[in-house]
């Protein structure tokens, strides 16, 4: 099935926000995590950008592979704000095409492809020197739709308590869900 955006999905150009503020991926609160800032884009697509540092090497100068795969990775989560579902990783294959030095500003964009029952497939790109440059990273991904029991069944209990006593988690895990 084609995506179809949802109604009340954040207007493109919006700044989305961190998901959970100790998210590797978006939060705030890690030191050492990605800051990734995205955006709605048109349709059922997201831009974002994520700067490597120091932290983030693997080889010397360059930024770890699987660091890069967070980008990715979290960018394509991003476009569940656009569904309006919660859904988690199943499968990413990832291309790295070309290093990325420590320092680069990565500059994606994702985009949700189809739509299977619970299944979401998407890909992603990650570009150097702007957003129109060359190609560095690509995934190509299989999201599925969770409740929100599944953090709660799953989750260490102390984060989950303290998640769930957090009324801007709770407001934030609700703009993931469709309204019925
Ligand atoms: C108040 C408390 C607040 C807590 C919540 C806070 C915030 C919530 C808001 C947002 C958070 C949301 C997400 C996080 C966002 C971004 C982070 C980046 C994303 C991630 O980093 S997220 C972490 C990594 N991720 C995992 O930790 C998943 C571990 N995994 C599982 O938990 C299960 O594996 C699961 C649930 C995926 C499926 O399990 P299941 O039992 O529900 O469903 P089942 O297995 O039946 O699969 C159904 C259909 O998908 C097909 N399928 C499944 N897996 C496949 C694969 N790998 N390849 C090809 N096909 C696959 C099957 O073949 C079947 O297909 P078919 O229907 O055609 O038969």
């Amino acid at each position: 099935m084609t995506p179809v955006r949802h109604p009340d999905a954040p207007a493109p150009g919006e700044l989305l926000g961190a998901h959970y503020g100790e998210c590797f991926g978006c939060g705030g609160e890690q030191p050492h995590g990605l800051h990734l800032q995205a955006r709605a884009g048109e349709g059922v697509s997201i831009t974002a950008e994520f700067t490597v540092q120091p932290a983030h090497q693997g080889a010397p100068g360059l930024a770890h592979g699987g660091v890069l795969a967070t980008a990715l990775d979290e960018t394509l989560g991003s476009l569940n704000w656009l569904l309006r579902t919660i859904a988690v990783t199943g499968r990413l294959e990832t291309d790295f095409v070309r290093p990325v030095p420590v320092g680069t500003t990565l500059y994606l964009e994702a985009e949700v492809t189809a739509v299977a029952g619970r299944k979401i497939y998407s890909r992603a790109t990650g570009r150097v020197g702007g957003p129109e440059g060359p190609v560095a990273v690509r995934a190509e991904a299989l999201f599925i739709e969770v409740q929100v029991d599944h953090f709660v069944n799953h989750g260490r209990p102390e984060e989950i308590k303290a998640a769930m006593s957090d009324p801007d988690q709770i407001r934030r895990a609700r703009a993931f869900e469709v309204n019925p």
